[in-house]
């Protein structure tokens, strides 16, 4: 029944008006599925190959395609992936792109679901799924890649860790960028939006701090329940190796620095989460501040471990992180996904599920959350792009997916 009888793939818009992949896949019994790649700015050096939009769709088209079309049923997962990886033939996805590879995963699980008339997140994690939701973790304010002439580190991201459902975790990050907005009001301090929606002041990261604190304070007195924040420090980003550190506005940190400052933000405002704290090459710096500080917050790999199980295993080893960004863009298919959430689960390590900061309307990531009970999802608090994620989180609570 799943068997694909057609795939169609085009070039279609992203958030910043780049060109990025759409899929559809077609199947025997009128199944259909449709599947965008996003794409990131602050990628990690290890991350799989995005190709020009075009020049995916040729490949995928030449070498792809013929091996999925009347071949592969939509419904195994791992049969469409293996297939694409076969059509690749590379081990980073340089072959047919990883835009057209994640595209055609997605629009395949899709496909997959509705020959079944099953949600998403049903076909992907079982029955038995479905009960658990992830708590998002929404960008306020940012800067780094993301927009210039703002805070260094590239995203304070509030953290409703006491809500009592999606819904209300949704909203109560929402009301979070509200009231920074309501402050940077009454500090004079004009901000416009970076990539994914979060406020960018030209303020110091220490100003953010301090507007962050305040912000997630109000809106958990107002809400009734702890809202947390934490941090996207994008570290590969700020470590240049000529400096010999961690370039700053105000002055190179060395790594024993970068810990320290970490560790004392993590202490001296509670934070729950910070991503990429050190360089993506720097397995021992990780371990070194999970060792202090990993018994109190999350220490979350995304240039780190690339969604990439060879070298989460290699953090698991090294003890560096406690928990892992899941993109599913940057290893190309949705079975090495969930290949790293499971293995992270066993080890251990906390999944966070996660957009880029070029994202489109697509909803799967909010599907894969919860077919793999992951307990954290990173989609933005407002915008379009990102709300797509978040009103679908809303839906599936609501049994209305
Ligand atoms: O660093 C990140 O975690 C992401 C998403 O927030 O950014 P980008 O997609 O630019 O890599
Ligand atoms: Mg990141």
């Amino acid at each position: 029944m799943t068997l694909i009888t057609d795939i169609r793939l085009r070039r279609v818009l992203d958030s910043r008006g780049n060109a990025t992949v759409e899929a559809d896949v077609l199947t025997e019994s009128g199944g259909f599925g449709r599947g965008k790649a996003p794409s990131g700015a602050s990628t990690g050096e290890y991350e799989a190959i995005e190709l020009p939009a075009n020049e995916a769709i040729a490949k995928a088209r030449e070498e792809a395609l013929p091996r999925l079309i009347g071949e592969v049923h939509a419904g195994n997962q791992r049969d469409v992936d293996a297939a694409l990886h076969a059509a690749d033939g590379t081990d980073d996805f340089s072959g047919i792109g990883a835009n057209s590879a994640v595209a055609i995963s997605m629009a395949a699980a899709k496909a997959g679901a509705d020959v079944l008339g099953a949600p998403l997140y049903q076909h992907l994690g079982g029955t038995f799924r479905g009960n658990e939701y992830p708590t998002p973790l929404g960008n306020i304010i940012g800067g780094g890649e993301h927009a210039a002439d703002a805070t260094n580190i590239q995203e304070f991201l509030a953290a409703p860790v006491g809500a009592p459902s999606v819904e209300e975790a949704v909203f109560a990050n929402a009301a979070v960028h509200q009231e920074v907005h309501d402050i940077l009001a009454d500090r004079d301090l004009p901000a416009g939006k970076g990539d994914e929606g979060a406020w960018a002041p030209s303020v110091s990261d220490d100003e953010a701090f301090e507007i962050m604190d305040e912000a997630v304070e109000t809106v958990a007195d107002d809400f009734g329940f702890a809202i947390s924040f934490g941090l996207d420090v994008a570290g590969a980003e700020l470590y240049d190796d000529e400096a010999d550190g961690y370039v700053y506005d105000d002055g190179v940190k060395s790594t024993e620095e970068q810990i320290e400052y970490i560790a004392g933000k993590v202490e001296e405002y509670d934070l729950v989460y910070v991503e990429d704290p050190l360089d993506e090459n720097d397995y021992e710096a990780f371990a070194d501040l999970t060792a202090q500080v990993g018994d109190q917050t999350l220490v979350c790999g995304d240039d780190l471990f690339v969604t990439n199980v060879e070298r989460l295993q290699a953090g698991i080893n090294a003890d560096a992180g406690n928990s892992i960004l899941i993109k599913p863009n940057q290893i190309g298919t949705l079975t090495d996904a969930v290949d790293a959430i499971e293995l992270a689960t066993a080890s251990g390590y906390e999944s966070v599920v996660s957009h880029r900061s070029g994202e489109t309307e697509d909803t799967t990531i909010a599907h894969l959350a919860v077919a793999t009970d992951a307990p954290f999802i990173k989609t933005g608090a407002v915008g379009g792009e990102r709300t797509a994620k978040l009103n679908e989180l809303i839906r599936i609570e609501d049994n209305a997916v």
